[in-house]
């Protein structure tokens, strides 16, 4: 695996995860659970924003001090788990524009189906996350990435809440110019590709259709 990977294993973090994964919670928690770590890993994953001096007076002298360098950020959820982190993220950088990619696991291959496809017009321009709470076989997250990196855009992170170790495999073999940022490297997957232990179905649990 060429790429960094970082594993966010802030207590905090940690703490939302277990009862992020808790079959007993319900659709409203779940989604406030999965906006606040989603706020929490944004504040990890832009650590690298460059900063330039500016200067200011405060009530007591002048000052030379930083604000971030006119860097710009495009968030894109595949969805539809991903647009549950969307909120969370904007919490912190509020002026990221937004893009969207529709993609679906077949239940019988588990391959990724596209099914929608909208990015921000100056994405060239733009240092792109990518997020998804699951990476399971990676399938889903190395279509969103070559979708993307079709609009050629600065950079590009691929942010999920839990990975399995095959996702981040696949994942790191097929983009491995692409950092990886998650909450938890779980255990395996099962003979459906879900991930053990895992949450479930990060969808279903988001918008409660199941
Ligand atoms: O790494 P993979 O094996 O591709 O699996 C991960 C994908 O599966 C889930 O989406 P799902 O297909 O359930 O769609 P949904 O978000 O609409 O529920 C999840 O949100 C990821 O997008
Ligand atoms: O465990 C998994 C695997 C894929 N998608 C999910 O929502 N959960
Ligand atoms: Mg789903």
């Amino acid at each position: 695996m060429d790429n960094k990977i970082f594993v966010m294993d802030h207590p905090l973090i940690q703490h939302k995860l277990t009862f992020l994964r808790d079959k007993n919670t319900g659709t409203k928690e779940f989604r406030e659970l999965v906006s606040e770590i989603a706020t929490l890993m944004c504040y990890e994953a832009t650590r690298d924003l460059p900063l330039m001096d500016v200067e200011i007076e405060t009530p007591m002298c002048k000052a030379t001090t930083k604000v971030i360098a006119g860097r710009k950020l495009a968030f894109v959820p595949i969805l539809r788990a991903g647009l549950g982190m969307v909120d969370g993220m904007l919490q912190l950088v509020p002026s990221a524009k937004v893009g969207h990619i529709g993609l679906y696991r077949d239940h019988e291959t588990h391959l990724p189906v596209e099914y929608y496809n909208k990015l921000p017009p100056d994405i060239e321009e733009r240092d792109v996350i990518v997020l998804d709470p699951m990476l399971a076989t990676g399938g889903s997250a190395i279509d969103a990435i070559t979708i993307v990196k079709r609009s050629n855009p600065k950079s590009i992170k691929f942010l999920c809440i839990i990975a399995a170790p095959e996702g981040l495999k696949a994942l790191s073999e097929a983009h491995p110019d692409v950092q990886i940022y998650c909450a938890a490297v779980d255990e395996k997957l099962n003979e459906n590709c879900y991930i053990l232990p895992g949450l479930g179905d990060a969808g279903d649990r988001i918008f409660g259709t199941k």
